[in-house]
């Protein structure tokens, strides 16, 4: 038997998975990282975690499979999307990786509209947003002059880690889509964005297809990884068009939902024809040619993690949620809205916090804990009302990411979407779009359309409830009220947050 590795660089953890000529993932291996959040709304990564945590991923990957060295063909890789990796003329980082839920950078952001004008939304096809990667340069221009002056290019986080891999610096268009400088219908740094920014294209990493081959493992990083020399590396792409890959979205009409640290709702686009005026992101997808539109919560599986970091330290998620399945839908009364570190879709707005509304004496921590899975799910079902608004047919969404680990979470999904929500038999969609993408390019089979049909395996359908369905929607009407309702409070509650 081949095999090939998808590697996805996410924002908690890597995840390498190694799959078969069948599509079976044979083993798994994961290496969590620390995220640093020196001020209020700053998330940081050290490239050197990413690096360091990939290449143990798959030794162990090697070591658990048994997985003869030789058998394994390809490798290619998924990466979270938008974070800044600045580096020097020896390719070394300049400072920490700033990454896609920092929010440091509204001011930047406003600079950006104020000199693009038109522009921004007719050639980057998406909205100035704090997450994205220009206006992190500019933060740094601005902010740390000499950690600027020392830059000589940029990359994106899985970028980086395949330039230590292999050598070779490139961005995919999925993931080069995200930064906010790329034409994204003309496929190329746009070179009215660069030269607005006083930016030369040296700066930017020639661009590749998601499924280019861009070389071969150094030495150094076959002996480390025990992996071939000739192991070969093809380009990979961001987190949520590998995603996609992962699902199956590689055709019209199809909707995917993944809940990581991030959540999204993103739907395939054949073209760049769609117009969504900036409500939704619009980038380039990991299947050539193709593009998807996407709504975002910022702290979808973050919210959870956070709460049981906060309530429940050293508890399983499942320890933490047991029980949550015999309260009724509404938590008893008690709603969430997931803004802990600012919000995207459809309220793209930093200074946003999170709130509990409706607390009462009754709740326990499970109903505390319950409310935040479905404030979290009503949050992504904004993007799904924005889809259907566009008159999308959302009728049946495949879930990925960690979240869809909780048959409880994939029920709810289903009820508050009011549509079918179909489950993978391995929840690591991006990493094994990113494994499709090196099937693909090692020749087993002609497309990532052909790939799917034996790599994308359904597992469990989960139908909206009809009882539980019609309370969330009533439910959803008064959630929807929160976000106006505490806008200002929140504005008020920021000169004290450090
Ligand atoms: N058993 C579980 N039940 C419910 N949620 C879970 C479970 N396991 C993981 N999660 C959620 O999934 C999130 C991590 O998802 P993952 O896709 O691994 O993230 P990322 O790709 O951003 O690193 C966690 O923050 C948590 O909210
Ligand atoms: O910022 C975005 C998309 O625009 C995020 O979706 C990141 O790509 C991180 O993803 P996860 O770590 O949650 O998978």
């Amino acid at each position: 038997m081949k095999y090939v590795i998808g590697v996805d660089l996410g924002t908690s953890a890597v995840k390498t998975l190694l799959v078969g000529q069948d599509g079976v993932v044979r083993a798994e291996a994961t290496r969590e990282y620390p995220l640093y959040h020196d001020k209020a709304g700053w998330s940081e990564q050290d490239p050197e975690d990413w690096v360091v945590g990939t290449i143990d991923a798959l030794r162990d990957l090697l070591a658990s499979s048994g997985a003869n060295p030789e058998d394994v063909e390809g490798v290619s890789f998924s990466g979270q999307m938008h974070g800044l990796v600045l580096l020097d003329a020896q390719s070394k980082p300049v400072r920490r990786a700033i990454l896609w839920n920092d929010t440091r950078t509204t001011e930047q952001c406003r600079e950006i509209e104020r000199t693009l004008g038109d522009k921004l939304l007719s050639v980057t096809r998406n909205p100035a947003l704090e997450g994205f990667t220009l206006p992190k340069i500019l933060w740094v221009k601005q902010h740390e002059p000499d950690s600027f002056a020392r830059a000589e290019s940029f990359v994106l986080p899985k970028d980086y880690v395949r330039l230590r891999l292999t050598g070779e610096k490139h961005m995919d268009l999925s993931d080069a889509a995200g930064t906010l400088m790329l034409d994204v219908a003309g496929r190329e740094w746009s070179a009215d964005v660069l030269d607005a920014f006083a930016l030369t294209s040296g700066f930017c990493p020639p661009l590749v297809e998601a499924g280019a081959y861009v070389g071969e493992l150094t030495a150094e990083a076959a002996l480390a990884t025990g992996l071939r020399q000739q192991t070969k590396v093809f380009a990979g792409g961001a987190d949520n068009a590998c995603g996609a890959i992962g699902a199956g979205i590689l055709s019209p009409g199809l909707t995917l939902c993944s809940i990581g640290t991030s959540g999204v709702v993103l739907t395939y686009e054949e073209d760049a024809s769609a117009d969504y005026r900036g409500k939704v992101h619009f980038f380039n997808h990991g299947k050539a040619g193709a593009f998807y539109a996407m709504g975002v919560t910022l702290a979808a599986g973050y919210s959870l993690s956070w709460f049981r970091n906060a309530f429940a330290k050293g508890e399983t998620y499942d320890a933490m949620l047991q029980g949550a399945e015999l309260i009724p839908a509404g938590a008893n009364g008690l709603l969430f809205t997931p803004y802990i570190v600012g919000e995207r879709t459809p309220h793209a707005d930093a200074q946003i916090r999170g709130s509990f509304v409706g607390v009462d004496g009754s709740h326990t921590r499970t109903h505390f804990a319950r409310a935040v899975m479905e404030g979290i799910t009503f949050s992504l079902n904004e993007s799904i009302e924005l889809f259907r608004a566009a008159g999308k047919q959302v009728d049946q969404v495949v879930s990925i990411g960690g979240g869809a680990k909780n048959p409880l979470w994939l029920q709810m999904q289903a009820d508050i979407f009011k549509a079918d929500v179909v489950a993978l038999e391995n929840e690591q969609g991006p990493g094994l779009g990113a494994a499709m993408l090196a099937a693909v390019g090692c020749g087993w089979f002609p497309s990532l359309d052909a790939c799917g049909a034996t790599f994308v395996k359904h597992a469990r359908v989960y139908r909206p409830n009809e009882e539980a369905s019609a309370r969330y929607g009533q439910l959803f009407e008064i959630y929807r009220q929160v976000y106006a309702q505490t806008a200002d409070l929140n504005r008020a509650l920021y000169a004290f947050r450090n």
